[in-house]
């Protein structure tokens, strides 16, 4: 393959980061067991599970930070263990601490990056600039980061991340340890990086922010994915139940109607102007819509949302072993 071959970036359908049969052993413990995804360039990917089900070492995996037992990776079209500095330089890694020189500025930590890079000076000082102003540490560039908090070093370690027009960014427990605000704060810089076609993987004990930043995720245990797919398919599979809406309305035929809505799998009578939804998405403006169509009268509509932590606290409860279910 050529270099400009390389360079090309691929289209949204193709995975970014591809995974067969992957592994890790240490001695005869696979802590990473034969697991299979793809993500998708533009995705943002979380990964879930509890301690020690192996998400940081699928991390290091793709970034070829620590060996494969057997299996397959590719990152970018790169194998990570045979080509570790072509991912490394497409791809931006935030590990749960962030390694930056205490006694250097945040400007002079990014230099440090950029000059490992091979960015001319112009070209880095711009870069550096406009990091630091979309992650909001401009005005702190000449501060020593031994007196940045952590949300600050996050931040920077984001900036760095920016600095570097990284394909992938992989963040690892980004949030945890950050307060409230510093974490709203942190998940709308990942939006940000969404919104520019960034493909961002997170792993994540925070189920609710991940809920609401993820496309899709994957729940680890015990080295296995044992579900992975959108939060509403997931319910669908775990919960038997996705988005339930709530319809008041009055009007010939509206339970036929809501019921010819695509994604809606029941629609239950609870009284003769109210019905109750429950679908694979959210269809509220579909049922609106399907009310208005028959000229009826809407009164009422409202959602209950899936929750990642009802799956979450489902599957752990009732598969005390896990097989892989794929709602994808
Ligand atoms: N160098 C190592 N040698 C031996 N075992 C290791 C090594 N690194 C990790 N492990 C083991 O691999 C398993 C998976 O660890 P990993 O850090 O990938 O889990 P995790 O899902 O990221 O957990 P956490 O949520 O705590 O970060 C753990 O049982 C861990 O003890």
């Amino acid at each position: 393959m050529s270099e400009q071959q390389i360079e090309t970036r691929s289209p949204a359908h193709v995975p970014v980061i591809h995974a067969r049969g992957l592994t890790r052993r240490y001695g005869d413990t696979a802590v990473v067991d034969g697991i299979d995804f793809d993500i998708v360039r533009g995705e943002v990917f979380g990964l879930l599970g509890p301690n020690g089900a192996g998400k940081t070492t699928t991390i290091l995996m793709m970034l070829g930070l620590t060996e494969i037992s057997s299996g397959e990776i590719s990152v970018l079209g790169f194998n990570p263990a045979r080509e570790p500095l072509r991912v490394k330089r497409r791809v931006g890694y935030l590990p749960d601490a962030v390694g930056f020189y205490d006694q250097l500025t945040a400007t002079e930590n990014l230099a440090y990056t950029g000059k490992l890079m091979g960015l001319a000076r112009a070209e880095r000082a711009l870069r550096i600039e406009q990091a630091l102003q979309r992650v909001g540490l401009i005005d702190v560039a000449s501060k020593r980061v031994a007196t940045f908090s952590r949300g600050m070093r996050q931040r920077l370690g984001l900036a760095e991340i920016i600095m570097k027009r990284a394909e992938i960014a992989i963040l690892d427990e980004p949030t945890s340890g950050l307060d409230p605000q510093a974490t709203q704060e942190f998940l709308g810089l990942i939006g940000e990086l969404k919104a520019e076609g960034i493909t961002v993987l997170l792993s994540s004990h925070m189920l609710d922010q991940v809920q609401r930043i993820c496309d899709r995720v994957a729940l680890f245990k015990a080295g296995h994915i044992v579900l992975m797919g959108g939060v509403a398919e997931l319910s669908v599979k775990v919960l038997g139940a996705g988005f339930v809406v709530e319809v008041e309305a009055e009007g010939p035929g509206i339970a036929r109607r809501l019921a010819m809505i695509p994604g809606v799998t029941q629609v239950e009578t609870l009284a003769a102007d109210r019905f109750r939804m429950t679908a694979e998405r959210d269809v509220r403006p579909d049922a609106a819509r399907a009310v208005v169509a028959v000229d009826g009268a809407l009164r009422k509509l409202s959602v209950d949302e899936p929750s990642l932590e009802a799956i979450y606290a489902r599957y752990f409860q009732s598969q005390p072993t896990g097989g892989v279910r794929h709602a994808a």
